[in-house]
């Protein structure tokens, strides 16, 4: 079955607060992007990687790909006004019956066996989410006050979040809402119901200036 790799990058980054974006913050002396999209190419050399950039930014990004030598094949897609419309345009070169998985492109510490085991149950089960528990208490805010909720009933969410391609695309076709906060929402908005799996702890979202700590941490301690 062909497998896509559809990796977003095409936001602003304004919690980051950089003038360079995020994606292309150099961790261990190599852009984020980058590692990310290793991270697929050492699951499956095979891979169709679709990557999701800004138009403004996709002439810096060939720059850095020939500066790092970085020569793994992939097609580029231009970024949205949203995330939703990141994923949208990235569909488009999503041209056969498949799976697709959608990336973030700041979550390079994915783990190989998570990718593998999103993209194998996705064969079975149409659509795949990876997950990990919550290890805070949570509480929820109603009125002026708050209630501590069971975390128990919750799970953080990560991705990649792998679909059969038609289901993908279909869900897609529908107009967007600001509930769209990843693709298990657009998915399930046609009523279709997606399988939770383990994530991993290290697949981190770099959204801040600590997140950036905790890379830099994650890179020299583990061997992701
Ligand atoms: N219009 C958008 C918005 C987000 N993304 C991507 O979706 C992922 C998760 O989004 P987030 O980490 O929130 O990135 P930004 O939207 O860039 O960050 P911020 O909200 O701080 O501006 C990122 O890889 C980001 O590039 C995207 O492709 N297109
Ligand atoms: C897709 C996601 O990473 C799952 O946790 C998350 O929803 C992205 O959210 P953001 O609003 O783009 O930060």
């Amino acid at each position: 079955m062909v497998q896509y790799a559809l990796i977003v990058a095409g936001g602003k980054g304004l919690r980051m607060g950089c003038e360079l974006p995020k994606q292309f913050l150099p961790i261990g002396g190599k852009p984020v992007l980058m590692r990310t999209i290793e991270a697929f190419y050492a699951y499956n050399a095979e891979i169709r990687i679709i990557l999701v950039l800004p138009y403004s930014q996709q002439a810096y990004w060939n720059e850095l790909c020939r500066k790092h030598h970085f020569s793994i094949p992939h097609h580029i897609a231009n970024g949205g006004e949203t995330r939703f419309h990141s994923v949208k345009n990235g569909l488009a070169f999503v041209t056969t019956p498949g799976l697709v998985g959608v990336h973030d492109g700041v979550r390079p510490f994915v783990a190989r066996e998570v990718i593998a085991r999103c993209y194998s149950l996705a064969a079975e089960k149409q659509a795949v989410v990876p997950v990990t528990d919550v290890v805070e208490t949570v509480r929820h805010l109603v009125g002026e006050g708050s209630e501590t909720v069971s975390r128990d009933e919750y799970k953080l969410v990560q991705t990649p979040q792998v679909f059969d391609a038609d289901l993908l695309k279909q869900a897609y076709g529908q107009p967007y809402t600001s509930h769209f906060t990843d693709d298990a929402s657009v998915v399930e908005a046609l009523g279709k119901s997606v399988y939770l799996t383990e994530g991993n702890r290290e697949n981190i979202k770099i959204t801040t200036p600590f997140d950036l700590k905790i890379a830099t941490a994650l890179l020299e301690s583990c061997s992701i």
